[in-house]
């Protein structure tokens, strides 16, 4: 057992209930991401991804069941509070401001966060630094960091799709969070940029290390219908169908899991006929 084993989750949900009317979309589902890891979650269409990615950052409220931080309860979560819990998110429609600079935008999620941490230390920034041009360099460092900062001026309308997920995955991280939650992150990707995506979330994830050491590890969970990069990059996997978990472990216990492929299997029938 590694120590980060022994620490608490950096995310709890217990039982969690989620219905639409009568159609049940989360079933019972229980879920834990642990420090420093990767945890992907997969299912087939329908299957309760994205209600799942929307209670994790407060979207949706469930009707029962309970999501913890920490080890700590988070009642009523909601979306504005994940900046001050240490969390952000991608979403799928990337949601960026089309009439603002790239630079802009990774600026507004630049939050105090950002201001007062590592990255403000390694620029040599006062910690209490809060005027613009403080903001300013700890995004244009982000872009930097996701080889982006040519495009820092453009307009994100002007931009290739994948340069814009970049953006996106560069306003999220500039707070740095210690969870980021991404959905369907692969989408709408060529198979290398999927790959560099790949190489991104892993290098998120990586423990600190001796030439780094205060650089904090940020967890992923990565809700995500792309087999391929989810049995890549991800540590863990839980698997959903109907609304309710039928499988959890790593890829190589996925893989080979009866309940998964008979899940896939039954999805695949149901689209051929
Ligand atoms: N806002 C909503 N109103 C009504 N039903 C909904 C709503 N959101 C989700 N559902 C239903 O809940 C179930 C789970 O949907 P969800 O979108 O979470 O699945 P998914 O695994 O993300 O699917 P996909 O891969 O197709 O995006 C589906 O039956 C869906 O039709």
């Amino acid at each position: 057992m590694s120590s980060l084993d022994t620490m608490d989750p950096v995310l709890t949900m217990k039982d969690v209930e989620v219905s639409f009317g009568g159609i049940v979309a989360l079933s019972g589902v229980s879920l834990d991401v642990r420090p420093g890891e990767v945890l992907g979650v997969i299912g087939p269409n329908g299957a309760g991804k994205t209600t799942l990615f929307n209670v994790a950052c407060g979207l949706v409220r469930p009707q029962s069941g309970t999501l913890g931080r920490h080890g700590k309860t988070l009642p009523g979560l909601r979306p504005h509070d994940l900046p001050r819990l240490g969390m952000s998110r991608t979403l799928q429609g990337l949601g960026l401001f089309d009439r603002m600079t790239v630079l802009d935008n990774v600026m507004i999620g630049a939050d105090r966060t950002a201001r007062t941490g590592l990255l403000a230390g390694l620029l040599g920034l006062p910690s209490s630094a809060s005027d613009d041009a403080a903001v300013r360099s700890i995004a244009m460092a982000m872009l930097q960091r996701l080889r982006i900062a040519d495009h820092a001026h453009r307009l994100p309308p002007s931009l290739p799709y994948a340069v814009r997920k970049r953006v996106a995955l560069a306003r999220a991280l500039v707070s740095e969070p210690t969870l980021l939650l991404l959905d369907e992150p692969a989408s709408g990707l060529s198979s290398d940029e999927m790959s560099e995506l790949g190489d991104e979330i892993r290098s998120l994830a990586k423990p600190p290390t001796d030439t780094d050491p205060e650089r904090p590890a940020t967890s992923v969970m990565l809700v995500e219908h792309h087999m391929d990069l989810v049995m890549s990059v991800c540590d863990r996997i839980y698997v959903l169908d109907f609304g309710k978990v039928i499988a959890q472990g790593t890829p190589d216990q996925i893989r080979e899991d009866p309940a998964v492929l008979a899940a896939y299997l039954g999805n695949e029938v149901a689209h051929d006929n």
